[in-house]
């Protein structure tokens, strides 16, 4: 259902939600308003591609085969830097971040519409990465492997993989594309990342960052692009200088970077569409567990790759556990305007259940639906929306089996307080990331990513960086006895 609830497009077009007693800091404005929103540090407000440590605007596309090259001419003294300078950098640009927390959550808000408080939240998770792999470039260790062969010595050696580039989408405009921008710069890789088309001013902000920190021209280079986004795409996906591709998206798109990536056998990294199950067992701790579901159902609106999609709720608590859910949803607010008008119900609508036009076309209640069945779309299909959808289940197997029917998995999350059935749970579920008892996982400690369709390849933690090196082996032969 991506994009018919609600559009990705900028700023107040976004539907925005709050819980009852939050106060959300968007300024009230008319809907078509392209009132550029007021920054304490102007100068972060950028509009061009920054490509050589300079914002350009791209004269006919050949801006973009420039960067490209740039990235390769800057590799060569990049990659050679110490991995403590490369810290150095990264952790300054943490810095920076956390200094410009507040203009970036307000550029955040205004050009993707979740609300302030996320947005700072996205802010400080995304300098998280900076720091995060500011402290893993110098731990860039390799081995000492006892050979099979007598008389050789056997060490590996992790090296940057090269240029890389770097595609993420809207819904994370800070976040994604620092979790890829960190771990390649701490590799002493360089990058060209294509910016999200309707959320790019964002990047623009950190890559103006990235200059105050002493990164080197080159290193990191960030296109801008809309309309021409398969070829961009494309042209990274083939371009023989570029020697990893690390994709952030839909399954979709995922699939069709792969077979570009194949003329060049690119290393590559899919960070796909999650359908996250979120199991409610019968010895959970109820209030725990409505408050998981709403944080990881409802965090950015129910746009995230994580979001609780299909809520199963074992047989004995589901009818309070939908009750104790719908009362906590109705007490959301909408922000814009006061939705005055009652919340109608229908069939098994317990909340929301319907769009908010008077709003403009892409709000939409947060929602909760009980009585689901596993022939209805939102069991195989990523919601990507504020719609909390609950399936009743009976056994521990059963719901197994039926979590682990989707053809993604990225994250699944349950609640029970059995410690045996919470190891028994937890390795079953075909998923990369498991939430027991918690409805947020998000950490730049914690390897981030997914198995089947959600894609390949980790981002965060100590395995993120590894994404963008390559081992080298290196073997060294005629080591004999000791000479007399
Ligand atoms: N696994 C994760 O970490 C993660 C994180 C965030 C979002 N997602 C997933 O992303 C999806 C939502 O984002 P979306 O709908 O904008 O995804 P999308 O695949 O349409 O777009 C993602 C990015 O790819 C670009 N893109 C689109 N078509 C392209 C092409 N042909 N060639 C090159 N680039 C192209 C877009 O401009 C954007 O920058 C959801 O499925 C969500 O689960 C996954
Ligand atoms: O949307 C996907 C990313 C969400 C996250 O990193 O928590």
């Amino acid at each position: 259902m991506r994009r018919t609830l609600f559009q990705s497009y900028p700023r107040s077009l976004r539907p925005h939600f709050q819980h009852h007693n939050s106060f959300r800091l968007i300024p009230k404005m008319p809907l078509s308003s392209h009132v550029v929103p007021k920054l304490r540090d102007p100068s972060l407000f950028r509009e061009a591609a920054f490509i050589n440590g300079q914002f350009v605007q791209a004269k006919d596309g050949k801006t973009f085969d420039h960067a490209i090259n740039i990235s390769r001419d800057a590799l060569k003294s990049f990659r050679k830097t110490l991995p403590r300078e490369r810290a150095r950098m990264l952790r300054k640009w943490y810095e920076l971040t956390m200094e410009n927390q507040e203009d970036l959550a307000t550029l955040i808000t205004w050009e993707n519409g979740k609300p302030l408080a996320d947005s700072r939240g996205e802010v400080a998770y995304a300098a998280g990465f900076f720091e995060w792999f500011s402290e893993e470039a110098p731990r860039m260790y390799g081995d000492n492997i006892p050979a099979s062969v007598r008389g050789n010595r056997v060490v590996t050696v992790k090296q940057p993989v090269g240029v890389c580039g770097l595609i993420t989408p809207w819904n994370f405009p800070a976040a994604m594309i620092t979790r890829k921008i960190g771990p390649a710069l701490a590799a002493g890789c360089t990058v060209v990342a294509k910016a999200p088309g309707e959320t790019p001013l964002t990047s623009l902000a950190i890559a103006e960052l990235a200059n105050r920190a002493g990164i080197p021209k080159g290193v990191v280079n960030v296109v801008t692009a809309l309309k021409n986004t398969p070829e961009i795409g494309k042209e990274l996906c083939t371009n023989p200088i570029i020697k990893k591709v690390s994709f952030t998206g839909s399954t979709g798109v995922g699939k069709l970077l792969m077979q570009h990536c194949s003329s060049t056998l690119k290393k590559l990294s899919l960070e796909l569409g999650g359908n996250a199950p979120f199991i409610v067992f019968d010895d959970a701790d109820l209030d725990k567990a409505v408050s998981g579901a709403i944080t990881s159902k409802f965090r950015s609106s129910g746009q995230t790759c994580v979001c609780a999609n299909r809520i199963y709720v074992q047989d004995a608590v589901y009818n309070e556990f939908s009750k104790r859910l719908a009362e906590k949803v109705k007490g959301f607010k909408v922000v814009q305007d006061h939705v005055e008008d009652a919340l109608r119900k229908g069939g098994t609508v317990l909340a929301g259940g319907k769009g908010l036009d008077h709003l403009g076309p892409n709000f939409y209640e947060p929602t909760v639906i009980t009585n689901m069945t596993s022939d209805m779309r939102i069991h195989r299909e990523e919601t990507f929306g504020p719609i909390a959808a609950l399936f009743r289940f009976k056994s521990e197997k059963e719901v197994v089996d039926l979590a682990n029917e989707a053809e993604v998995g990225l994250a699944g999350y349950f609640f029970s307080s059995d410690i045996a059935r919470i190891w028994r749970v937890a390795e079953a579920l075909e998923v990369g990331m498991v939430g027991v008892n918690t409805g947020l996982i998000s950490d730049a400690a914690s390897p981030f990513g997914g198995v089947k369709e959600s894609g390949f390849g980790r981002e965060g933690s100590k395995y993120g960086i590894d994404e963008y090196t390559v081992i080298k082996s290196i073997t060294f032969g005629g080591v004999d006895e000791l000479q007399e």
